[in-house]
């Protein structure tokens, strides 16, 4: 489906876009465009892939005009700018909006007017039963995008919702590692907390599956394992060599829950079951405010949401396995220094 065809990918510079951009220069694509505001990392793109498929567009989601000129001529979009630190959306909720929110609504109309076949946006766990800023605008972010699927006939726009993808940049596997390396104490927010663990891999393959299948308004989102914060210091205090170093519990962070959810309850009982992810159908009821409140869901009453402390829980030898798959892990092993899974 790609042979010949462009690519843009907007906020490509990180973990995610890079993951993805790797995954299309191997493709048949005729081209690849990065839409960012930094030109210091496109430009170590640029040096870093020498590809003559890859062409980089300076932009912002917020500026109509700068999405519009990156999206003509676009076949595909995946759509992965946001603001996504917890804290500086907690501190800067508007500015959430303006990127999360406006700068999708942008990046779509764009894609609309310019005819573009199919978009991918990247949605968040952490956009289900919000409770901070930047799930709240990625919440909303989701809303536009079911929104806009509705009124558009030629685009189709979707998502992709992820857990906490492993080893991402500033992301705690990182983190714990260099604490490991600097012989400093790993800091423990809560032991108990629990998260949902992908591979980079795995969120890249549900970006080509929602490209492939899916329809207007549809929310892909991958079955995964979690583990508790402690299961995945011991696993990895275990593959460095280090099973007693030293853990402080530091207290729950600001903005951040005890678990994550993947699919609300409400989601769970419309969801499709496609194996080894689950498809969240648009809600296509009427404004019809008359139903809204004589029809109710029994189902809905009955049915669990999907989180990351009722999945599959890993335990200290399938949280290491897991690890195992990552380059970061396997190059922090041979005493590499890395950033991050890239
Ligand atoms: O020093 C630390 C840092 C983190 N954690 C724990 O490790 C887990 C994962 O933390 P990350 O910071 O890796 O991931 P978050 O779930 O907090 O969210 C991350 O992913 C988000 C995207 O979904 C945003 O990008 C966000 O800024 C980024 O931190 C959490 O339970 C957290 O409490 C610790 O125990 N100690």
């Amino acid at each position: 489906m790609f042979t010949n065809k462009t690519l843009l990918i907007t906020g490509g510079t990180g973990s995610f876009g890079n993951a993805v951009l790797r995954r299309f220069l191997d493709s048949d694509l005729r081209e690849v465009r990065i839409f960012s505001r930094d030109e210091k990392k496109q430009d170590d793109m640029r040096k870093k892939y020498k590809s003559d498929k890859l062409k980089f567009y300076i932009g912002d989601v917020r500026d109509f005009q700068s999405v519009m000129t990156a999206v003509r001529g676009v076949d595909f979009i995946y759509h992965a700018a946001a603001l996504k630190q917890v804290p500086s959306c907690e501190f800067y909720p508007l500015e959430a909006v303006k990127t999360n929110v406006l700068g999708t609504e942008n990046m779509l109309e764009a894609a609309i007017q310019a005819g573009v076949e199919r978009v991918i946006c990247l949605s968040t766990d952490k956009a289900v039963y919000p409770i901070n800023a930047m799930g709240i605008s990625k919440a909303m972010m989701e809303k536009v995008v079911v929104a806009k699927s509705r009124s558009s006939r030629d685009t189709v726009i979707c998502a992709t919702r992820y857990g906490n993808v492993m080893a991402s940049r500033g992301s705690v596997i990182p983190l714990f590692a260099n604490q490991i390396r600097a012989g400093q104490p790993i800091t423990i927010t809560d032991p108990t907390m629990t998260r949902f663990m992908m591979t980079l891999d795995d969120a890249v393959n549900l970006v080509l599956f929602a490209f492939e299948h899916g329809r207007p308004g549809e929310i892909f989102v991958q079955k995964a394992p979690a583990a508790t914060i402690e299961t995945l210091a011991k696993a990895l205090t275990g593959l460095l060599g280090v099973p007693d170093h030293r853990i402080d519990i530091i207290g729950t962070r600001h903005g951040e829950k005890l678990f994550e959810a993947l699919l609300s309850r409400e989601e769970m009982v419309a969801a499709e079951d496609m194996g080894d992810y689950y498809c969240v159908p648009p809600d296509l009821r009427d404004l019809n405010y008359g139903k809204y409140f004589e029809q109710g869901e029994v189902e809905i009453s009955e049915a669990t949401e999907y989180t990351s402390h009722n999945t599959t829980r890993l335990d200290v030898a399938g949280m290491q396995a897991l690890l195992m798959k990552l380059h970061f892990i396997k190059a922090t092993m041979r005493g590499e220094l890395n950033e991050s899974e890239e």
